[in-house]
């Protein structure tokens, strides 16, 4: 592949929704992007047929599911000879209809395995490549969910079993039993995948503690508003599916397009206004335009930097680092 001077960047999960619409909007700003996948053919169709230039994307197989997956994608990315300079964690899946948890390849349940352990190994093994790259504007970026900033409703919605890490005794047991099932004594799902959203902003949190100053590497999460009709909720009730981008184009007024999320991430990838680290870029659901940092809104569990650090040596230990 010819090594061009593009700023590169790698997008989780780049072949639907947001991921793809991000990696469509970087590419079309002149960024190489790696599509980190698990289907290639899906991938490549997918790039093709919504017409991004061919010379601006690599598709790279990763299953966030498979530890060993994450460490092979790595060694096929720095095969390329490609310097790194942004990572864009996209990728999760939402089970909220399960009654039993699925396991990944590792034997931890599947949405906390995904969303979050493989993002864990992943930014830790791809932090070494944006040190050792020369480029002289590094970023981390993370997305986020609503479910990390309650307030952002405004408190007219209830939001059902909000996320709640708890002791974070599901660690300690080495996630065998997801830590929505040890605090709250039964499996739910849909809980499942919220707590694995918090652990996606508490480690972002602890990156940019632990590495910012350091490295001048910008660690943040995002939310790019309610995408109500992208695949994440393809394991709904079909009623739910046709219902809930209905609710949130007619009745919240909270709805955003795959198109405009994408662009939003490629915001934060990309623009020098966004070039602060240990902030949670919000859209809000509510008010369509503008944007805030807003520590002030997440939730406090999210800003917890003892469960951040916690989290974090639990982590390691469980996808092996340590
Ligand atoms: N849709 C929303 O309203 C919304 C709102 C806020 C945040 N988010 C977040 O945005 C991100 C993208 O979600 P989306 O709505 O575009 O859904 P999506 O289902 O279109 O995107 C998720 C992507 O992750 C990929 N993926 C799933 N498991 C994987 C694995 N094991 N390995 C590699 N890739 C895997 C899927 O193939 C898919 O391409 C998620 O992190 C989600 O939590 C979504």
């Amino acid at each position: 592949m010819e090594n061009d001077q593009k700023p590169v960047v790698i997008v989780t999960g780049a072949s639907s929704g947001v991921g793809l619409n991000a990696a469509k909007s970087l590419a079309d700003r002149g960024w190489h992007v790696i599509m980190a996948c698990r289907n290639l053919d899906k991938a490549k169709d997918v790039a093709q047929s919504i017409g991004m230039p061919v010379e601006n994307y690599t598709v790279l197989h990763l299953d966030l599911a498979s530890l060993a997956s994450v460490r092979r994608f790595v060694e096929d990315f720095r095969a390329l000879g490609r310097p790194l300079h942004s990572v864009v964690c996209n990728a999760a899946v939402y089970y909220p209809l399960l009654k039993e948890p699925m396991r990944s390849e590792d034997g931890y349940e599947l949405s906390v395995a995904t969303n979050h352990l493989g993002h864990f190994l992943l930014c830790n093994l791809l932090l070494e490549d944006l040190k050792n790259s020369p480029a002289a504007d590094k970023r981390m970026v993370i997305l986020g969910t609503v479910t990390a900033n309650p307030k952002e409703l405004g408190g007219k919605i209830p939001i059902p079993a909000p996320p709640d890490l708890g002791d974070l005794q599901g660690f300690e047991q080495g996630f065998k039993a997801p830590i929505s099932m040890i605090n709250d004594k039964k499996f739910k799902s849909g809980k499942a995948y919220k707590d694995s959203k918090l652990c996606n902003v508490l480690t972002m949190r602890e990156l940019h503690r632990r590495y910012h100053d350091e490295t001048g590497i910008t660690f943040n999460s995002l939310y790019p508003g309610c995408v109500a009709d992208t695949p994440l909720f393809r394991n709904h009730y079909s009623l739910f599916q046709t219902i809930f981008p209905w609710f949130q184009k007619n009745i919240t007024g909270g709805y955003v397009s795959q198109e405009l999320a994408g662009d939003r991430v490629a915001q934060v990838v990309a623009e020098d206004e966004f070039n602060q680290s240990g902030v949670y870029w919000s859209w809000g659901n509510r008010q369509k335009p503008g944007r805030r940092s807003f520590d002030q809104e997440v939730s406090n569990e999210a800003q917890d930097d003892a469960k951040a650090r916690k989290l974090w040596d639990l982590s390691a230990k469980l996808v092996g680092m340590v």
